[in-house]
Order: structure tokens, then C-alpha cells, then sequence
């Protein structure tokens, strides 16, 4: 095979990539085993038959082209579906080896342990301080309130930034410091995964770079999925890569489906299925 750019540019070259892969552990410590699952909205099938597992405190990189179902798999991992009303999952994910729909099951418990950051920042239209402190206080908190948002904005890497000015809109800030607000405020409430679609898309290169030394240094605590475009980014950043794709059927409906799951090197080096090759090299998506 040759070797494959991963720019993600159309029609693309033979370059060696320009990152460096990191490890992944053995998946012997499994957070999620995914069996069977598809998604439909209404009677469409939109994700077919997903199966694989995602380790503990590893960072897990979804790709493929638009439409594949990416996003659709990422939110069955916190049950954001639940709040789309034509939306059915079926099969199974096992979070800690228990049924994640199961019917004792709280939603709202499963969201506060498994965050969510999304592709547009969306702080609170309140203050800084505010947008780490109101989870907590929602949730319960009892200890000191200013010590859990010095320590959350210190831990997303914001603090130095915005310590002088905590009491005003976050609204007011960058972009790429508003998406690491919205990590911060994700991380305020002690979850254990977070979910992320596609967390740079809105931002320039520096705050996207911010964001990646941000990832990596969370995934020593956090078990991190993330939706991606951006094939540098999955290569750099992830230990292991799922790509996907959407067959068409012969009535013209797309349905995505999983082809491979493997460590990110192997994935961006030496992909065993044909459709993953010439997804990274550019030759489709
Ligand atoms: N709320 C919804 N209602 C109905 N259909 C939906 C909904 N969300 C997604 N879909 C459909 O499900 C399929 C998969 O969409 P999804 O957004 O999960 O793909 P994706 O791979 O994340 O795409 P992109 O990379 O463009 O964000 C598409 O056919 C899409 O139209």
C-alpha cells in the first residue's frame, strides 16, 4: 500500500504523515463494549450493527465521511437520543458491564458521568465563574465553591487566562476559550468519560492546538471519544481510530456502518480493509 496523507485533502498524496501516534493500552480495562447496536430515526436505519469496545483513560478517535453516522454513535454513549423523539437505539452498550438502557437506569446520572462537549462552544450566557460553578451547585456540592473553580479552570488549562476576570461573560471570551470553558465546565461535575463531536471544528489552528495538548493531558484522568473531520487530529491525538462509512442500499438509503477499529497507528499506517485506505489517503470522503 502506499503511505498514506492523513490532510484529509482530496486527491491525496504519498507524504508520510506529520504526527506522531500515541500508544494505546491493552483494552483489557473496557469502560464501554458496544454489541450490535443501530440507531434508527423513524424507519431509516441509520447506523447498522456497530460493535467494539473503548478502553479506560484512552482517547478514542471516530472518522469518516458526513452522514456515516459518527455523531449518531458518539450521543447512544450518553443517551443525548433519548431527547430526539424519533430516535431508537438497539442492541447493546455495557458501561461497566451494565446495560446503560437499562430500565433503573437514571439518563440524567448516566450525562453527569459521561460529559458532553460540543462542535459549537456554548458556555452559559452567565460568568465564568458561573458557567464551572452552576453544575456543581445544581448537583450538590459542599465544599468550597471558589477553590472547585480555580482547580477545574487550572486542570482545562484556563486559569491564567481568565483569573483576573472571573466575573465576567463568558460570552466575552475567545472561541477557543469558550470550548475550553465548556471542558472545564464538563469536568466540574468529576464525570469519568467525555464525549466530544468534532470539538475544533469552529476553532483556528492555535486554539485547535490548545485543545489537543488539553485532550491529552485529560485522557491521564478521562476516558475521551471524539468525533473528528479532522484525520491529523485523530492521528494525533487518539490511541485508537474507528472509521466508518454509509452503504447505499438499493433503495438509495444510506446506513453507516463500522469497517474498522484498530490502535490509531495501525489505523493511519497499515489499515486492513480497503475502504479505510482510501478514506485516509484522500481517494474518497
Ligand atoms: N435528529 C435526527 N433526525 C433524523 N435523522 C437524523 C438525525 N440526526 C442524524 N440523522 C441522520 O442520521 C444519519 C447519520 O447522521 P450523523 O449526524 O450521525 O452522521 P455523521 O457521520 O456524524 O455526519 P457529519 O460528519 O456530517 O456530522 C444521517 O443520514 C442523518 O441525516
Amino acid at each position: 500500500m502506499t503511505t498514506p496523507d492523513t490532510s484529509g485533502a482530496a486527491g491525496g498524496g504519498t507524504r508520510t504523515p506529520q504526527v506522531s501516534y500515541r500508544q494505546a493500552r491493552s483494552l483489557a480495562e473496557a469502560v464501554f463494549e458496544v454489541g450490535g447496536l443501530s440507531v434508527f430515526y423513524g424507519d431509516h436505519e441509520a447506523v447498522r450493527d456497530v460493535n467494539m469496545s473503548i478502553g479506560d483513560r484512552q482517547i478514542t478517535a471516530m472518522i469518516g465521511p458526513s452522514g456515516c453516522g459518527k455523531s449518531t454513535v458518539l450521543r447512544c454513549f450518553n443517551r443525548m437520543n433519548d431527547l430526539v423523539p424519533t430516535a431508537r437505539v438497539h442492541g447493546k452498550i455495557h458501561y461497566h458491564n451494565e446495560d446503560l438502557y437499562g430500565r433503573e437506569v437514571d439518563p440524567i446520572e448516566v450525562r453527569r458521568r459521561i460529559g458532553m462537549v460540543f462542535q459549537k462552544p456554548n458556555p452559559f450566557p452567565k460568568s465564568i465563574y458561573d458557567n464551572i460553578a452552576y453544575g456543581p451547585r445544581v448537583g450538590g456540592f459542599k465544599g468550597n465553591v471558589d477553590d472547585l473553580v480555580e482547580e477545574t479552570l487550572t486542570h482545562a488549562a484556563l486559569w491564567e487566562e481568565v483569573k483576573d476576570k472571573l466575573k465576567t461573560s463568558a460570552l466575552a471570551l475567545s472561541g477557543g476559550q469558550q470550548q475550553r470553558l465548556c471542558i472545564a465546565r464538563t469536568i466540574a461535575v468529576k464525570p469519568e468519560v467525555i464525549l466530544m463531536d468534532e470539538p475544533c471544528s469552529s476553532l483556528d489552528p492555535i486554539a485547535t492546538a490548545k485543545i489537543e495538548d488539553l485532550m491529552e493531558k485529560l485522557a491521564e484522568e478521562f476516558t475521551i471519544i471524539v468525533v473528528t473531520h479532522n484525520m491529523q487530529q485523530a492521528a494525533r491525538v487518539s490511541h485508537r481510530t474507528a472509521f466508518f462509512t454509509a452503504d447505499v442500499d438499493d433503495k438509495g438509503e444510506r446506513h453507516g456502518r463500522l469497517v474498522e477499529y484498530d490502535e490509531t497507528a495501525r489505523i493511519f499506517s497499515n489499515p486492513s480493509d480497503r475502504r479505510t485506505e482510501d478514506y485516509i489517503s484522500g481517494r474518497f470522503g
